[in-house]
């Protein structure tokens, strides 16, 4: 993930540069490989504005030909402009915690893993699936999981990302009752490991389990044609954008 911030200064009309900048931002948000933007301006300069572009993991940034052309009549009046690579600090601030940081972190998600893979050769409907598992396997979902949920981005960075965990469920041909049965064991075993189990936690771990485990089964298809490139999702406390196509 990148960070772009372009800095301007607009000594004339400032109202025309933020409907320029609002045309322009249509075309951020239907592209995929633009995660996040917001336009502020200075507090004591209102007309010195800063443009923020957060560039999805993996995405390279790669240029927006309808959103330079947008912007191009502004390209003057930019004072800065330059890409930054997140540090290792990161958090949502005080208000907000992330679900990563809810859940209680990377040692909370292991436990859960870890108890999660103990159930699962046991099953008689997911276990088969899961008869040459990698040993590190819990250890690698809990990864995944931190990521998703808002913590470090260490599975894109130590083991491959989105195309990486897509690439281990291809032509698994996962069935609705085995991906049922995941479902249900993944929630006994937060439970059993004490995971938050405070209502708000639960509607949204259980929104991203229902949505990814959906994903996992059409991917899993034989002939299924996923993207095979995209970034690890981010899932938050509310809702997910609409489905654009
Ligand atoms: C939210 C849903 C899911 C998540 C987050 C998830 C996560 C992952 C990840 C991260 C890996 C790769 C681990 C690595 O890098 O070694 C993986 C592999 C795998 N997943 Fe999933 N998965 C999901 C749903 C499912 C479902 C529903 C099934 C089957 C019922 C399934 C079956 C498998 C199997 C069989 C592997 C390969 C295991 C091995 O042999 O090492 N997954 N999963």
């Amino acid at each position: 993930m990148t960070v772009e911030y372009i800095r301007y200064r607009i000594p004339g009309d400032t109202a025309a540069f933020e409907q320029a900048i609002a045309r322009a931002a249509r075309f951020l948000a239907r592209a995929p490989q633009c995660a996040d933007y917001e336009l502020s301006h200075r507090t004591d300069q209102p007309d010195s504005y800063l443009l923020r572009i957060t560039w999805a993991a993996g995405s390279g940034g790669e240029p927006i030909p309808a959103f330079l052309a947008e912007i191009e009549p502004y390209a003057d009046a930019i004072e800065e402009r330059s890409r930054y690579e997140p540090a290792e600090v990161a958090g949502a601030g005080g208000s907000v915690p992330s679900m990563y940081e809810w859940a209680g972190g990377l040692e909370a998600l292991e436990r859960l893993t870890e108890r999660f893979y103990q159930l699962v050769p046991a099953d008689e409907l997911v276990g088969p699936l899961f008869a040459r598992m990698d040993p590190g396997h819990p250890r690698h979902v809990a990864l995944w999981l931190a990521e998703v949920f808002g913590g470090p981005d260490r599975y894109t960075r130590e083991r491959g990302g989105y195309p990486a965990m897509l690439g281990h469920h291809l032509g698994k041909a996962i069935t609705e009752p085995q991906r049922r049965r995941w479902v249900s064991l993944l929630l006994d075993a937060a439970d059993e490991v004490g995971l938050p189990d405070d209502p708000e936690f639960r509607a949204a771990f259980v929104g991203y389990l229902e949505w990814g485990t959906r994903l996992a089964l059409a991917n899993s298809q034989l002939g299924a044609t996923p993207p095979r490139q995209a970034p690890v999702p981010h899932w938050g406390w509310g809702v997910a954008p609409p489905y654009q196509g």
